[in-house]
């Protein structure tokens, strides 16, 4: 059912980025790695993909990253791998959220000397991931859970309808995991994101997907999560 803060434009992109994966098979050129996929997303949920390591979490984001693409949804992205320049600073690296919003030039001059409302407003993203003193470092001598939360403040200069993210609170610590995680809530109406830890996926989702071996071993809202679940997911 549509959500009535959504208008029924936005509505119908869903629905077809929906019907997109209804049935796909996801893979690499061989066997699929996941066959039949049917993924209903609606606007304003916060779905949890758990799962074992290769059961795959990144094809099926990947897949929804090219529909959603395609449909014309805004999206901010976090890869596993981050995707950071290492060798501009944090600044500079949570600016590049909003290069395909500009053109060639005004992208150029960003890059060398941001005007300063866009470089207030990067600026006020990295204090909301707690990175203020790191702005001006390179991110290639931050740690790995800095960097992360630098990947986490792009992905918020962008904004957008959705958030896809693949493990974006690995590399931080259990408390940080969870502040990043409210703040994610409250800076996108709708979040699929890859998550190890179930306790945060417990705490951030609404639905949670297990994925086992090709296949969707479940799609539960999150309070039916149960031990025998998770056992069946990962043991
Ligand atoms: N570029 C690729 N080419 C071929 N096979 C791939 C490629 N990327 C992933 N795979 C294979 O697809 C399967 C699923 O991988 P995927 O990365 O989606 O899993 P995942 O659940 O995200 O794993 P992890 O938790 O380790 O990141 C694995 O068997 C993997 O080896």
């Amino acid at each position: 059912m549509p959500p009535s803060s959504r208008s029924p434009a936005i509505w119908i992109c869903w629905s077809n980025l929906l019907q997109l994966l209804d049935g796909a098979d996801l893979g690499y050129g061989g066997a699929p790695v996941l066959s039949g996929v049917r993924l209903h997303v609606a606007p304003g949920e916060r779905v949890a993909l758990l799962g074992r390591s290769g059961s795959g979490k990144s094809t099926l984001l990947a897949a929804l990253h090219r529909a959603a693409l395609a449909r014309g949804l805004r999206v901010a992205l976090v890869p596993q791998d981050t995707a950071l320049v290492p060798q501009l600073s944090a600044l500079r690296n949570v600016l590049m959220g909003r290069l395909d919003d500009h053109g060639a030039w005004r992208n150029l001059r960003t890059l060398i000397r941001p005007a300063a409302p866009d470089r207030a407003a990067a600026l006020a993203d990295l204090a909301r991931v707690g990175l203020t003193p790191e702005a001006d470092r390179a991110v290639e001598g931050l740690s790995g859970g800095q960097a992360q939360r630098v990947a986490l403040a792009r992905a918020i200069h962008r904004g957008g309808d959705l958030i896809l993210g693949d493990e974006p609170l690995s590399a931080v610590d259990p408390r940080q995991a969870e502040a990043l995680a409210a703040l994610i809530r409250g800076a996108f109406p709708t979040a699929i994101l890859a998550l190890h830890d179930v306790a945060i996926a417990r705490a951030f989702a609404t639905r949670v997907i297990g994925l086992r071996q090709g296949a969707f071993l479940f799609d539960l809202p999150v309070a039916e999560l149960d031990a025998a679940r998770i056992e069946a997911l990962y043991g």
